[in-house]
């Protein structure tokens, strides 16, 4: 069975709802569904495939997040990997 991540940067729990309710609709109820500001150390390579939901303030995603796509950007490009803020 594939192993879906859920990644999530959320401030005050909304992108975290919304991604929730992303994984209900497809039916991934199994789904990781893990906090990147608590977990910044999450192995890419122990899922099959990733949605990272993350928030916006004043443009700018959270810096944690930058970090976190710069350091695992040669994981992200050979996995399925989605997007949404
Ligand atoms: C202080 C503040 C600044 C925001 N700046 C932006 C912004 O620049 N662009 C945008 O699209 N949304 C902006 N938003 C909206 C948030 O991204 C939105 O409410 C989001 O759902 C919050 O998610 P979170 O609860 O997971 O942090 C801002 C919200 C707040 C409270």
């Amino acid at each position: 069975m594939e192993k879906v991540l859920y990644l999530y940067s959320s401030r005050e729990g909304q992108t975290k709802k919304i991604i929730g309710r992303i994984a209900e609709q497809l039916g991934h109820n199994d789904a990781a569904s893990i906090n990147l500001h608590e977990n910044p150390d999450v192995n890419l390579s122990d899922y099959d495939k990733v949605l990272i939901g993350a928030s916006i303030r004043y443009g700018h995603l959270n810096k944690k997040l930058y970090q976190f796509i710069e350091a695992n950007q040669q994981q992200l490009s050979e996995m399925k990997a989605a997007f949404s803020a």
